[in-house]
Parts: structure tokens; sequence; C-alpha cells
């Protein structure tokens, strides 16, 4: 009992040492409101018993660990693993300090697609001449900014709360707050009032996601948003410019324009999306220049940003060109590992290039018994991987002998662009194939024709160009 005191004045902050009593209380009321008040299936917790080792350190014995496996982070990747692994038996808790859902839902391909939806019924729109529609005499079609921005923001708070509903039906503990590593096998949560209480787990998984960047420059972090701050944009751009050459850039870029933005696309070398194929990236670069999309090229990035007296935004590019008059600056060059609050050293998870969390393909980390998958780890960062990392590794601690060798394998991982048309790839590009096994031993099929929605009407036959 002693002990269980002592654990508490370890780890909780500015507080008495509790008696015993006290402590069964106060982890009860935790439970209860991180829970929502729902009950957890019953005996997935336990008191925390540390012991002293030779070293000082406090490890728990085995058995009297809180959960089998504590997840931090209720993302993509963080849920799928969490509640997998409950399906076997395990004592899971997720930790999460915001929205659950994580990226995906609440600043990912969710809000995203519901926009991409949204362009491409512009799109269609705009098409719809050719197949014999025609709208009033003046041919207007009105677009209502603030009416998709509510719907898409209430679509998303349901899937907030099918999230929680899906956590609680699994039998997994969900915990609020900021969670970090706190030595061996123990993690501390700390609430949104600045409580702290701390868990020992026998299996600890980092599944913290990323954070978009900003490129260093005068201006830019204070007059730009980031992809997070597209999705929270009250109306529809008058101008923007979208700096950056990757999925969020093209993306987002492509939304804005078919909506009605001018649309400005900034990258720093010859053209966007310079890791695909040169097929795609050549017919997707064509592509939106047809549709309006003025790309700045050869621009080294943007050196900075100033606001003009009425109030616009004028960037400076590095190679001297000016784009002014704008009333958004988007960035998107990539992302980067959300990892700051976590204090990996302390129980000596190894960093590499990047800030990403070392793993390797049973998303093991340097620590013993701790993990890490989805973004955190910067192999393929896609949901899907996320998910399918996550649940081979929960398959693998607590789903028997069968799983033994589960793992993930980054390889032909299949991707879509959800450009303006949207692309899609798996696997090697020609380059790399070449790279990898010579030029004799590649063949390339290509094979190019009209879709039929712009057979009819769409394309000029005589010229055998596409109409506008
Ligand atoms: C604009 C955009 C569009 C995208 N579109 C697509 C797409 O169409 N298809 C696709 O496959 N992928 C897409 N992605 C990528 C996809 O969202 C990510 O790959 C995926 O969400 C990664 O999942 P994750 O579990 O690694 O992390 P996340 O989903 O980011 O979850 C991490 C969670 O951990 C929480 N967290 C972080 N630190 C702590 C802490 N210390 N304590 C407690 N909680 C913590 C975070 O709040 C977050 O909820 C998109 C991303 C963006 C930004
Ligand atoms: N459809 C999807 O599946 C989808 C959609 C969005 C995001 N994602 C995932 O999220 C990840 C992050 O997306 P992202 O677009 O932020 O990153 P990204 O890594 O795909 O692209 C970032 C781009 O910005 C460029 N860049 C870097 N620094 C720059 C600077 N200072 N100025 C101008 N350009 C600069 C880079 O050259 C690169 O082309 C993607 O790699 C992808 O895995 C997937």
């Amino acid at each position: 009992m002693m002990l269980v005191a002592a654990t508490i004045s370890r780890h909780s902050v500015a507080r008495a040492k509790p008696t015993t009593g006290e402590y069964v209380q106060s982890f009860a009321r935790l439970l209860q409101r991180t829970a929502g008040g729902q009950s957890f299936r019953q005996g997935s917790l336990r008191l925390i018993r540390p012991m002293t080792t030779g070293t000082g350190t406090q490890t728990p014995p085995p058995e009297n660990f809180d959960f089998d496996y504590f997840v931090i982070g209720a993302g993509s990747g963080g849920i799928a693993s969490a509640r997998r692994a409950a399906t076997y038996g395990a004592k899971v808790a997720v930790a999460e300090q915001a929205r659950l859902g994580g990226t995906c839902v609440n600043v990912g391909c969710v809000p995203k697609k519901v926009m991409w939806n949204a362009a491409s019924i512009a799109e269609t729109l705009h098409d719809m001449k050719h197949y014999g529609f025609s709208t009033s005499s003046n041919n207007d079609v009105s677009f209502d900014w603030t009416f998709i921005k509510e719907n898409r923001d209430k679509y998303i708070a349901r899937l907030n709360s099918i999230y929680e509903r899906n956590i609680e039906n699994s039998g997994v503990a969900k915990l609020i707050g900021q969670a970090s590593l706190a030595g061996n096998q123990t993690v501390q949560l700390v609430d949104q009032d600045g409580n702290s209480e701390t868990y020992t787990a026998k299996h600890i998984l980092i599944a913290t996601g990323g954070v978009p960047v900003f490129p260093p420059g005068e201006g830019i972090q204070e007059h730009c948003i980031s992809s997070d701050g597209f999705f929270e944009l009250e109306d529809l751009p008058r101008k923007a410019a979208v700096v950056g050459a990757g999925y969020i850039a093209v993306e987002l870029a492509g939304v804005l324009n078919a909506l009605g933005t001018e649309t400005k696309l900034v990258v720093r070398k010859e053209g966007a999306i310079r890791s695909f194929d040169d097929l795609l990236k050549t017919t997707l670069d064509e592509e939106m220049q047809r549709a309006g999309i003025e790309i700045y090229r050869n621009t080294n990035g943007v050196e900075k940003v100033d606001v003009n007296a009425d109030g616009t935004k004028k960037l400076t590019l590095k190679n001297g060109e000016i784009v002014d008059d704008l009333d958004t600056v988007l960035m998107a060059p990539g992302r980067k590992p959300n990892v700051a609050s976590l204090q990996l050293q302390s129980a000596g998870v190894q960093q590499k290039s990047g800030g990403y969390i070392k793993a390797n393909e049973y998303s093991e980390t340097s620590a013993e018994g701790v993990y890490a998958v989805g973004d955190v780890v910067g192999e393929v960062e896609l949901t899907p991987t996320a998910i399918a990392a996550g649940r081979r590794l929960a398959d693998r601690l607590f789903g028997g002998p069968q799983y033994a060798g589960a793992k993930i394998n980054y390889e032909l991982v299949p991707t879509v662009v959800f450009s303006h048309p949207p692309i899609g790839t798996i696997g090697l590009t020609e380059e790399e194939a070449v790279a990898k096994y010579g030029q004799d031993n590649i063949k390339v099929y290509r094979s190019r024709f009209v879709n039929l929605y712009y057979g009819h009407g769409k394309w000029n036959q005589t010229t055998n160009q596409r109409r506008p």
C-alpha cells in the first residue's frame, strides 16, 4: 500500500500524497471522467503496484500492469490497433489529446473528400451543356461555401461520436489528455485541467501521427494557413496561392480552382508530384493548367509574405517573382511527426532523420515494449497503412501463435491523389524500376485514350482537342 502512494507522489503533479483509499477514488473518478461515465469491460483496470529494482527504476510486475496495451493517439492507426487488441481480450486504453479519429477524420481524408466531391460537382455542372442540360436564362449556378462547411463539420462531429461509441463498444478505455512516456512501461496523462495520472502497460503503442510544417521565411508563419487552416476557412477565397508540390498542394489547389477561386500553384522545381511516374505528372500538369491553375515553376520556394494596405497578401518568391493580391496563402510543404510532447528519451525511443520514430517491420522501436505505427514512423503516410500496421501489431502481440510473424510491408501500396482529375499508382515508378533492374529488363506499356465522357460533345473532332 505504501508503494501505491509512492507511485502517486512520484508521478502526480502538485498533489499531496493521497491515501490508498483516496487513490482508488481518484482513479475511479478519472475513469468516470475519461470514459464519459461509461463503464469499461469488467476487470479491465488494476491498481499500480510498482516494485523498486536494483537500479532504482520502478517496474511493476507483469501481472500488475494497469493495461496490457496502452495506445497513444486515437487516429487511424491507434484506434484500429486498440480495437483489434481488445477483440483478443487484451486490457486496452487509448489516450487522445484532441478529437477522436485523428488527422484523417478531422483535418485530412474525410473533409478533403467532401470538398473533392463538391469540386467534382462544380466540374460536372460546367460540362452539363455538352449533355443537353441548361439552367435558367442567365445560366447562373450559385455555390454556398458556408453551407458545405457547416454540413461537413456536422458530418465530422457525427463521425467523432461514432468513433467514441465504437471505442466504448470494443471495451477499450478512452482517456482524454496528452500522453507522454514516463520511463519504463509507464505513461503519464495530463488532462486539459492540468491533472496528471500515471498508467503502466505491458505494451505501449505510439500512434501520434503528424502535423503540418511551415517553411522558414519572413511573414510565413503569421500570414499563411496550412491544410488544417483550409478546413477552417469561412469563405471561398477569391484569389489564393498554394505553395507545395505534393498530395496536399495539388488536391487543395484543385478544389479551390474548381469551386471558383483564382488559383496559383507555387512549386520549387519544374512541376508537382515529382515522385510520381512521368506520364502521370505531365498529364496532371497539363490538366491543372487547362482547368485554369497557374503554375509558378522553379521558384526555389517563398522568400517572404507581406500584407498590403488593403489586407491582401503579397508573395515574394526566391526566384524574384511576385504573386500579389492574394486573400489566402496555403502552405503545403510537407508534414512532420507529432512527437514533441512524448518524452521519447525517457523510454529510450530513438528517432531517425526528420524526427520520425525508428521502427522495424514489426513496428518495434528501440525501446522494449514500445511500438510505433502510422505517420509518426514516416514510411508510407496513408490511412490504410496506419490501420494495417496497427492491426498487424495487435494481432502479433495478442492474437496467438498464428500471428507470430505478422508485420507490415510498405512495398506495393496503392495510392490515389485526389487531384482533378484524380491519379492513382502502385509500386515502382519507371525511373525506380530502371534503377533497380536495369533498362534492358524493363518493358513499358502505355495506353492513352479519350474517356467516353469527353468523347461526346466535349471533344472537338476537328482540332482533336478537348473543349474548355
Ligand atoms: C489534408 C490531408 C488529406 C489526406 N488525405 C488522405 C487520403 O485521402 N487518403 C489517405 O490514405 N491518407 C490521407 N491523408 C493522410 C492520413 O490522414 C494519415 O496518413 C493518417 O491519418 C495517419 O494516421 P495516424 O494514426 O498515424 O495518425 P493520426 O490520424 O494523425 O492520429 C494521431 C492522433 O494522435 C493524437 N496525439 C498526438 N500526440 C498525442 C499525445 N501526446 N497524447 C495523446 N494523443 C496524441 C492526435 O491528436 C491525433 O488524433 C491525408 C492527410 C492530410 C493532412
Ligand atoms: N490522397 C492521399 O492519399 C493523401 C492526401 C494528402 C496527404 N496524404 C499524405 O500526407 C503526406 C503529406 O502530404 P504533403 O502534401 O504535406 O507532403 P508531401 O511530402 O507529399 O509534399 C510536400 C511537397 O512540398 C514540397 N516542398 C517542401 N518544402 C517546400 C518549400 N519550402 N516550398 C515549396 N515547396 C516545398 C516538396 O518538394 C514536396 O513536393 C503525403 O506524403 C501523403 O502520404 C495523402
